[in-house]
C-alpha cells in the first residue's frame, strides 16, 4: 500500500533516503564480488559465468514481475551491475597478476585537452583501477607516444578505431615504430552533437570546428547542412574550447555533450554521427608489457609483414585457424621506404602465454619476414547475457 506523504519535500526526503540505500547496497554487492574473484582463484574458475548470470536475470525478471517492473527494465540495470562486478574483478585479478603495474598515481597522456574523448577514456579505463591520475594533454598522437616512451608518463591512451570512420592510420603507423606494449583497451560510445556557446538556430550556422574524425562520421549530416566553412582543430576539445572563445551565434563545434558543458557549450543537435551506434574502441600503452591471468578473456595484437609472396598471408592466417584462434582484427599499412610492402595487425582473442599461441608464434615466425607482439591485455568488453523472458 502507497504511504500518503504530506509535502513534496517529505516525499524527496524518502527518494533520498531510498537512493542512499540503492547506493550503499551496490557497494556491498561490488565488495562481494571480490570475495567471489578470490575464492575464483582458488579453484581457478573463469571470471565470467555467463549460465549463474543467466539464472539470476531469470529470477530477478520473475521478482520484478511481482512488483510491477518490467523485464526490460530489470535486464537493463542489472547488465549494467553485473558488468561493473565482472570488470571490478578483472581489475583485482590483474593487480594481483602484475603487482607493480599500477602505481597509487599514474600519469595518463592522450590527445587534446579536458573533456577530449581520449580523456573520457582514459577516465573511463581507470575508473575501477582504484588509482589517482594525473592527466596529461597532448596536442598530437605522436606526443601521446612520446611522453611514455621517455617517461613523463606512464601510460598513454590512443583511438584505435571507429565504427564510422574505421581503423585510425596514425596510430597504426606510430605502433609499428615504438617499444612501447599495447596493455589494455576500451570501447567508448561516442555522441557527436553540435555544440554552439550562444542560443542560435541551425540555419545561422555557417562555420564548424571539428577535429577531421568526428567530422568524417558525421558526413551524411554535414552535408544537409549545406555550404559551411569548415576548420580543422588538432582535437574535439580545440574544437569546443574555439567555438566557446569565439560566443558566435553563427558558429559551431562537433563534440560530446557532457564535455561541451565544461566549455560552456550547449547542444543544438544531437545524435548527427552517420552510425547511431557509434563507437571508438582506444587502446592503452605502456612501457611494459602485462600478463593476463587465464582467468579473464585476453587479447593479443601482433604486427607482422609476410614480403610479396603470392598466398603468404593466408598461409599465416591458416596457422591462427587450425589452431582455434580466433581473429577479431586484420588491418593492414603501408611499409614506409618499401614501396607495396604491407605490415598487417592482427587481433586475436587467446592469451599470448597459452600453448595453442606460443605454437602459433613459432610457426608465424618461420612463415614471416618480420614479427613482433604488440601486447596481451584483457579484453573490457562485457557483451551482456541474453536472457529469453519473452518466452517465460
Ligand atoms: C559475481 C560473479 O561473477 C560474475 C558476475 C556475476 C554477477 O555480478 O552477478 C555473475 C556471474 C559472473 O559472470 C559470480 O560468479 O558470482
Amino acid at each position: 500500500m502507497t504511504k500518503s506523504y504530506h509535502s513534496l519535500d517529505e516525499i524527496r526526503t524518502h527518494v533520498t533516503r531510498i537512493d542512499n540505500e540503492i547506493l550503499a547496497l551496490l557497494a556491498e554487492r561490488r565488495q562481494l564480488s571480490l570475495e567471489v574473484a578470490k575464492s575464483k582463484i582458488k579453484t581457478t574458475k573463469p571470471v565470467r559465468d555467463q549460465e549463474r548470470e543467466q539464472a539470476l536475470l531469470l529470477r530477478l525478471i520473475d521478482q520484478g514481475n511481482q512488483h510491477q517492473l518490467d523485464a526490460n527494465y530489470v535486464t537493463q540495470i542489472f547488465h549494467t551491475i553485473i558488468e561493473d562486478s565482472v570488470l571490478f574483478q578483472q581489475a583485482y585479478l590483474q593487480k594481483l597478476t602484475n603487482p607493480d603495474s599500477l602505481q597509487p598515481v599514474v600519469r595518463v597522456s592522450f590527445l587534446g585537452a579536458k573533456g577530449s574523448y581520449s580523456n573520457l577514456a582514459s577516465r573511463q579505463y581507470f575508473s575501477r583501477k582504484q588509482t589517482k591520475l594525473v592527466e596529461m594533454s597532448c596536442s598530437n598522437f605522436r606526443d601521446v607516444v612520446n611522453v611514455v616512451e621517455t617517461g613523463q608518463a606512464d601510460y598513454g591512451v590512443l583511438p584505435i578505431e571507429n565504427t564510422s570512420s574505421g581503423s585510425i592510420n596514425e596510430v597504426y603507423d606510430l605502433l609499428q615504430h615504438t617499444s612501447l606494449s599495447i596493455v589494455g583497451e576500451i570501447t567508448q560510445p561516442i555522441e557527436h552533437c553540435l555544440l554552439t556557446a550562444v542560443p542560435t538556430s541551425l540555419d545561422k550556422i555557417d562555420t564548424l570546428y571539428s577535429h577531421p574524425q568526428p567530422h568524417q562520421q558525421c558526413s551524411e549530416y554535414l552535408r544537409t547542412m549545406g555550404d559551411i566553412r569548415q576548420e580543422y582543430t588538432s582535437s574535439t576539445a580545440d574544437a569546443m574550447q574555439q567555438v566557446a572563445e569565439l560566443k558566435q551565434p553563427n558558429v559551431a563545434a562537433i563534440g560530446n555533450a557532457s564535455s561541451g558543458e565544461l566549455y560552456g557549450l550547449t547542444p543544438l543537435k544531437t545524435g548527427i554521427a552517420n552510425q547511431q551506434e557509434n563507437f571508438t574502441r582506444f587502446i592503452v600503452v605502456a612501457r611494459k608489457a602485462v600478463d593476463v591471468t587465464p582467468l579473464i578473456p585476453a587479447k593479443t595484437t601482433l604486427i607482422m609483414s609476410t614480403g610479396q609472396k603470392p598466398g603468404s598471408l593466408v598461409e599465416c592466417l591458416l596457422v591462427l585457424r587450425n589452431l582455434n584462434i580466433n581473429m577479431a582484427k586484420l588491418e593492414s599499412r603501408p611499409v614506409i621506404g618499401n614501396p607495396w610492402e604491407e605490415m598487417f595487425y592482427v587481433d586475436v582473442e587467446t592469451n599470448l602465454k597459452s600453448e595453442a599461441m606460443q605454437q602459433a608464434l613459432e610457426e608465424l615466425t618461420r612463415l614471416t619476414k618480420f614479427i613482433k607482439v604488440l601486447g596481451c591485455y584483457p579484453s573490457e568488453n562485457v557483451k551482456p547475457t541474453e536472457v529469453d523472458y519473452l518466452e517465460e
